[in-house]
């Protein structure tokens, strides 16, 4: 028997399981969402977390607890058990993940009070990303200023982007090594990712979870001759042009909303802005898209991802509209399926097979987190 408790908290949500992981079965799950918003029941991470051993009831089965850290910089390669000195790296790692680092502490230090008898892990975003080459990570900045500083690309939703990766290889009965994916991980933070054989060759994100894709709150992409300019003419100071890009742009500053539904809505009730930043969302997409096929020298599978990824058959089509000269091919009656399984959305025929995978970043946790503690 190996239960393991595992903790994704996110900016604003936290979801968790508990797994058997010697047969993969859930035994336990659930989310909050909005914590720390106005009128919330949830007042911050800590309190989430408490509320969610509380419910949990009997613990004593639990042999281990698996923590969502998003950074884990260039120390953390693989899934660590936490103890002091790595709480306090991930505590040091804060100020790359602003919105993520901080409540992935925070869940760990109550999880850590409440349960302090079994060992805790943690597994990391980034980690998926240390195969990326030196082309792909690398700043064109100053080398020495660029390695005193660790500035390079670390990518995130590693978690994701492998178990997904996986899967689709197992959906489609072909070998890992030999496949050519791209991966689209579009939720309210969003990346791409190019995998080839299971290794991750390049990825959207950057330094940070900001750069590359329109997110719910998050610019993506941008000339960083931005941010100088935008202090000279607008007087806005570094913490300012912080939460601007990281709080107040993305879906939410074009429109107003963060909430990809609520985008749509507008747009389709012909709202001029909403119209705006769904082109945007899916220019951003379509860049990388051209991107990562030229990377991979070809590709195999599309595979979409995530709350906008799984749910949004509108936007999956939209995305890949007008690809069929690269060989991309959807069926519009398997794309609308109303479904929560794997599944293939692609023509058949379709030299590119495009499919729609459910994540599950709290089942590779505990698989990690078992592993690195030596549990089955
Ligand atoms: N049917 C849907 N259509 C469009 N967007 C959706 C749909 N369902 C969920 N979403 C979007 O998915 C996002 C949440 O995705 P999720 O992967 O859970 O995000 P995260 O883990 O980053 O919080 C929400 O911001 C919401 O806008
Ligand atoms: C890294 C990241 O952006 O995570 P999330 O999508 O959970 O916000
Ligand atoms: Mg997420």
């Amino acid at each position: 028997m190996s239960r393991v408790f595992v903790l994704n908290t996110g900016s604003s949500s936290i979801k968790y399981q508990v797994i058997e992981t010697t047969t993969g079965e859930s035994l336990a799950r659930g989310s909050l969402e909005r914590i720390g918003e106005a009128g919330s029941a949830v007042a911050d991470h800590a309190d989430g977390v408490r509320g969610i051993l509380a419910d949990l009831g009997d613990t004593t089965q639990i042999a281990a607890v698996g923590h969502r850290v998003v950074h884990g910089g260039s120390r953390f390669t693989t899934a660590t058990p936490i103890d002091d000195s790595v709480e306090r790296a991930i505590d040091e790692l804060s100020p790359l993940a602003p919105l993520h680092n901080p409540a992935n502490l925070l869940g760990i230090r109550a999880a850590r009070a409440a349960l302090p008898e079994v060992p805790h892990v943690a597994v990391f975003d980034t980690a998926f990303h240390a195969t990326l080459p030196p082309e792909a990570y690398t700043y064109a900045i100053d080398r020495d200023l660029a390695r005193e500083h660790d500035v390079r690309r670390y990518g995130f939703h590693g978690t994701s982007h492998k178990y997904v990766s996986e899967r689709a290889a197992a959906f489609l009965g072909r070998p890992l090594g030999s496949l050519r994916t791209i991966v689209l991980h579009l939720g309210n933070g969003a990346s791409m990712t190019a995998v080839q054989g299971g290794r991750s060759i390049d990825t959207s994100m950057g330094l940070t979870p900001l750069q590359g894709l329109v997110m719910g709150t998050r610019s993506g992409d941008l000339d960083p001759a931005v941010l100088p300019y935008l202090n000279r003419v607008a007087g806005l100071g570094i913490a300012e042009l912080d939460d601007l890009l990281n709080r107040r742009s993305g879906l939410l500053g074009m429109t107003g909303t963060g909430d990809m539904r609520d985008v749509q809505r507008a747009a389709s009730d012909g709202d001029e802005a909403a119209l705006t930043a769904l082109a945007v969302w899916r220019h951003r997409i379509r860049h990388y898209l051209g991107a990562y096929i030229v990377a991979l020298g070809g590709l195999d599978a599309i595979v979409f991802t995530a709350g906008v990824g799984e749910n949004n058959a509108l936007l999956r089509r939209r995305t890949l509209a007008g690809l069929e000269f690269l060989g991309i091919r959807i069926d519009d009656d398997r794309n609308e399926l109303d479904s929560r399984d794997e599944r293939r959305i692609s023509a058949a025929g379709s030299p590119v097979e495009v499919l729609v995978i459910p994540t599950n970043e709290e089942l590779e946790i505990a698989r990690q987190s078992a592993a690195a503690v030596g549990m089955r």
